[in-house]
């Protein structure tokens, strides 16, 4: 999934003022790449992945999914694009606490009814992200690692072809993340998912993988890390 951010510009009303927070961003992240967003904080790069995902709309400017304007959507594509088709992973875990990490995965296919074969995906994942023998436990018995990990595999039932995460190891402490990151990223490569990663640690990149500078709402420079690490 191809995601082009064409000179967006968003801006939020505080009190009698209006801030802008994005101010004429471009950007592109191709199909099937591995995409860090990163800059100074209040930069507005957790604006920018609430206006990808559709969760939120930009004040001007036009951000495009394969081609296709987000504007130009009706409600129920806006609905079915975030159910069946965007990975979510923020810091805060958002899972439900008196259900268990396989329940907590299952969650978003619940209103349609749970399948045998679903519930097996949902094991699978778990046991692929090292969660195989936690499947009953509830979040508040596992560790921050632990929950990052149920929220990754619950992201990625639905295998998503975009996935937006939000400081994702912000939490945790670096060997649990750098073990978060490679399970990402082997969960996406599965499926050719384009991923975008907001963070703050540099240390998670791979060679390849596009770095996104963004400073005053704007992009400063997109470039790829090379086989040394280098950007
Ligand atoms: N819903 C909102 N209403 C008002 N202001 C907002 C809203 N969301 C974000 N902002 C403001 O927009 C600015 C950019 O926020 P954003 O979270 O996008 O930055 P960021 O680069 O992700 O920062 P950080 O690295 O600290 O998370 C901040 O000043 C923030 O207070």
């Amino acid at each position: 999934m191809q995601v082009t951010i064409k000179d967006v510009q968003k801006s939020f009303r505080r009190g009698e003022t209006t801030v802008p927070v994005l101010r004429g961003l471009s950007c592109e992240f191709p199909s099937g790449t591995f995409n860090f967003v990163v800059g100074p904080s209040g930069s507005g790069k957790s604006s920018l992945l609430y206006l990808i995902g559709a969760l939120d709309q930009p004040t001007s400017g036009q951000i495009e999914i394969d081609g296709r304007k987000i504007s130009t959507w009706s409600e129920t594509e806006a609905n079915h694009f975030r159910a069946n088709q965007v990975g979510f992973v923020f810091q805060s875990f958002n899972l439900m606490s008196n259900l268990s990490a396989l329940d907590n995965v299952l969650v978003p296919f619940m209103p349609q009814g749970l399948t045998s074969t679903k519930r097996k995906e949902a094991e699978e994942l778990l046991k692929l992200v090292g969660m195989g023998h936690r499947l009953t436990h509830k979040p508040n018995h596992l560790s921050g690692g632990e929950q990052q990990r149920v929220a990754i595999a619950r992201a990625l039932l639905k295998k998503p072809q975009l996935i937006l995460a939000d400081e994702p190891t912000g939490e945790l402490d670096s060997q649990t993340g750098r073990e978060v990151f490679n399970y990402l990223r082997l969960l996406a490569g599965q499926n050719q998912s384009t991923v975008i990663v907001v963070t703050h640690d540099e240390s998670y990149m791979q060679p390849d993988d596009y770095v996104h500078r963004i400073s005053d709402g704007r992009l400063i420079e997109t470039t790829q890390v090379s086989e040394s690490g280098q950007c």
